[in-house]
């Protein structure tokens, strides 16, 4: 049972790994219901492993995790997609399917997780396009639309079974800056109608603009803009 005053993401005492190699070691920290925050940090120094850690692609070894109510030290294969029906997850690439329209890239996922009510299934595609401006494009293929309207439809896909947090890597990293504008704005907005972010970012720009919560993976160690004053550095250097 999840309670609305329970964190989103808690963490404790956990260490994060590629095989054998220790990524981040000793890490606390909790996200709460609503939060936006930054993930920030060197090329290499953990960021996408402490995010696949949190969608469960990477094995929590070590250390106690919870998120959207799962418990992620000990989860089961069979529990996983049921974890991730819960989880919203924004890639630098968009992982469209290109030979599918956006709708029935849409659909796939509704299929895969459950939905089975077409009338419900078409008037929830229609509110999660709508809700990414992209009210038109449902028989549109990949093809045809621009890089930013393409992530637009990775994350309305990745709203469909109403995420309470949304985990992105990089999600404006091949963007050109004016469309990585839009599209961050676009997270402002799921963010403002009461889902949680966790955003990985290099960009240097959006963490002097807006001053949410940054968590930095540096040296092996997670800091927290909550709890330690640290330098955000140069954008070549997150
Ligand atoms: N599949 C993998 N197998 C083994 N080691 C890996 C794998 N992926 C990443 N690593 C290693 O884990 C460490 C952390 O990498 P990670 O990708 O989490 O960093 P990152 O902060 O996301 O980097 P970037 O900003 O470049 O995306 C690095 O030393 C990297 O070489």
């Amino acid at each position: 049972m999840v309670f609305s005053s329970d964190p989103v993401v808690s963490v404790s005492n956990a260490s994060i790994f590629q095989g054998i190699h220790t990524v981040l070691s000793d890490l606390n920290f909790s996200i709460e219901k609503g939060e936006f925050v930054f993930l920030i940090g060197r090329t290499g120094s953990g960021k996408s492993s402490l995010l696949k850690t949190l969608y469960a692609d990477l094995p929590l070894i070590m250390g106690d995790a919870y998120i959207s109510g799962y418990q992620l030290n000990g989860i089961t294969q069979k529990n996983i997609p049921f974890l991730r029906r819960k989880l919203g997850i924004v890639f630098q690439d968009f992982q469209l399917f290109p030979d599918r329209s956006v709708a029935e890239n849409l659909h796939f996922v509704m299929r895969a997780t459950g939905w089975k009510d077409k009338t419900k299934m078409k008037s929830r595609m229609i509110e999660v396009l709508m809700g990414v401006g992209l009210g038109g494009a449902s028989n549109k293929f990949p093809h045809q639309l621009s890089g930013g309207e393409q992530q637009r439809v990775v994350i309305a896909r990745a709203l469909l079974n109403e995420p309470s947090i949304l985990l992105a890597d990089e999600p404006t990293g091949n963007l050109d800056p004016e469309v990585s504008d839009g599209i961050f704005k676009l997270f402002q907005e799921i963010n403002k109608r009461g889902t949680a972010i966790l955003m990985a970012t290099h960009n240097y720009e959006l963490l002097k603009k807006y001053p949410y919560r940054i968590l930095k993976c540096e040296n092996g160690r997670l800091l927290d803009s909550k709890t330690t004053k640290f330098q955000i550095g140069q954008d070549w250097a997150l």
